[in-house]
């Protein structure tokens, strides 16, 4: 399966609106107007990268990954029939909130719900930050990555290897269990940590991570989380694997943002997997 990049994110939560001001004033996303219920975060040409929906609870709802078009994504539907895996058309009303031409959705092996779409909308005009972000790093690249905490990561890591087609980047046994996998230059476009570190047994959304071009942009998100009294829940560090230079904070729908620079890009042709012995270089101290 040739998946192509991590291309929209939807989040649910309890109180919706509480996440627009963050959105926008603090890491500088650009608000679109939605359907009833649905709010839109435009960070680059696409129409909108982020949906977040009222629902129940807090966290992440759906992972929207593309494929090419529309033979893609019938030969990916036959190749999760083969393995066994149910998957739904998506409903007209679905396609409409996500401006994709088709979608196909199926759950994986903990749950969360994965989508394979095609042909997504551009937006109108320029990306605007409503602050000082000139342009979020994304493209071919994807919106950026998504950690999902995950009782059974070997289970995760070998759905997402076998079926779905991604790579592995590398993974790391201690502090706690992880594995980071690519599915185009960027390091991980999608990560799993276990579970029972957590202390919870039921797979969540922990952090989404942004990327800007430059660090400047990191330190001045850091400054305005602080003004903000914005929960920090990792300071500012380096990552030992991806090299990214970032902060993690608590958005108020529970999941946390991690806004970084500077992450290195996987050449196949030469990359090592390896196993980490940490986290970090230094810093992200919680
Ligand atoms: C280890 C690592 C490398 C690159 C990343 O982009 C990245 O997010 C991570 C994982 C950081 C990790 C996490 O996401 C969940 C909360 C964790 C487990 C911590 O409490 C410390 C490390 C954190
Ligand atoms: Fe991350």
């Amino acid at each position: 399966m040739d998946i192509k990049q991590l291309g929209y994110l939807g989040l649910s939560a309890r109180e919706p609106d509480a996440f627009t001001t963050y959105a926008t004033d603090i890491l500088g996303m650009q608000r679109v107007e939605g359907e009833d219920g649905a709010t839109h975060f435009r960070i680059d040409d696409m129409h909108h990268r982020i949906t977040v929906e009222a629902g129940e609870q807090d966290g992440g709802a759906y992972y929207g990954w593309e494929v090419a078009d529309g033979d893609a994504l019938s030969a990916a539907l036959n190749e999760l029939s083969d393995h066994g895996v149910v998957a739904h058309e998506a409903t007209q009303r679905e396609l409409e909130i996500r401006r994709v031409a088709d979608m196909a959705h199926f759950l994986d092996p903990a749950g969360n719900r994965v989508e394979l779409f095609h042909g997504a909308s551009l937006g109108e005009g320029r990306f605007t930050s409503a602050r000082d972000v000139e342009r979020f790093v994304t493209g071919d690249l994807g919106l950026g990555h998504v950690v999902l905490a995950s009782p059974d990561v070997a289970a995760q890591q070998r759905f997402y290897t076998d079926v779905l087609g991604f790579k592995i980047s590398d993974t790391m046994r201690v502090p706690f269990q992880a594995t980071f996998l690519h599915t185009n230059p960027r390091h991980h476009s999608i990560a799993f940590v276990d579970g029972p570190f957590f202390g919870i047994d039921h797979p969540f959304l922990h952090h989404f991570m942004l990327e800007v071009p430059d660090m400047d942009q990191v330190g001045r998100t850091y400054d305005l989380v602080l003004d903000r009294d914005v929960p920090v829940t990792m300071t500012l560090g380096r990552h030992s694997n991806d090299q990214m230079f970032s902060f993690y904070a608590e958005s108020p729908v529970g999941v946390h943002t991690e806004f970084g620079s500077g992450g290195v890009l996987i050449d196949d042709e030469t990359w090592q997997v390896t196993e980490i012995p940490g986290p970090d270089l230094w810093g992200h101290r919680h």
